[in-house]
């Protein structure tokens, strides 16, 4: 294991209500509220954890996804390693507003690079018993939008809260050790440039 943490910034993005506070809630503190009030702006927790041998500290932002917010909320998206595109199994609505809310990202968080950003797709409330949203439904629109990973979690249940952070970790992760390697691939690159100038000396 690397003894040094490594910083991470997910953000939870989806229509409001879907459950992104009560997801972080649970992830971080173990408490789920039934009563939980509508987010105003952002707010932030941090967990530590390890995930394939490499210590995180994961910064989670959670963002308040009522319309009337977006000017609070789209100031933090930049610098995230990953975002989470919450939606709820009993509500087709927050579904179907998944492509606005991938935008609403890109364009305030500049990702230079969409296709390559690593999104991951959350059904939240799959303890609820009348669903909207069929499991297959949304895998679908993820193989169809970019192949993202999706997870079924419930925050009130507690599942597939800790698998759901830490697909976002090693899809964040894994962009990292791209860049990590085309870094040392130029570093290589120049070495041996300088090598063969010396040789002509
Ligand atoms: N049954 C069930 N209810 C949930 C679940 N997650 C959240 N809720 C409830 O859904 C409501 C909204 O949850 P929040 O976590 O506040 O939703 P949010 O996405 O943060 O909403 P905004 O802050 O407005 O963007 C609350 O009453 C929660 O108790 C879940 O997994 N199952
Ligand atoms: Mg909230």
């Amino acid at each position: 294991m690397s003894g040094k943490s490594l910083l991470l910034k997910v953000i939870l993005l989806g229509d409001g209500g879907v459950g992104k506070s009560s997801l972080m809630n649970r992830y971080v503190t173990n408490k789920f509220d039934s009563q939980a009030f509508h987010t105003i702006g952002v707010e932030f927790l941090n967990r530590d954890l390890e995930v394939d041998g490499r210590l995180v500290t994961l910064q989670i932002w959670d963002t308040a996804g009522q319309e009337r917010f977006k000017s609070l909320r789209t100031p933090f998206y930049r610098g995230a390693d990953c975002c989470l595109l919450t939606f709820s199994v009993d509500d087709r609505q927050s579904f179907e507003n998944l492509s606005s809310w991938r935008k609403e990202f890109i364009l305030y968080a500049d990702v230079k690079e969409p296709d390559r950003f690593p999104f991951v797709v959350l059904g939240n409330k799959v303890d609820k018993s009348e669903r909207e949203i069929s499991t297959v439904d949304a895998e679908t629109w993820c193989n169809e939008n970019g192949g993202y990973p999706y997870l079924e979690t419930s925050a009130k249940d507690d599942t597939n809260v800790d698998g759901a952070f830490e697909e976002a970790v090693r899809q964040a992760l894994a962009v990292e050790e791209q860049v990590e390697h085309s870094v040392l691939g130029r570093t290589i690159d120049l070495h041996s440039s300088q090598s063969s100038g010396s040789s002509c000396c």
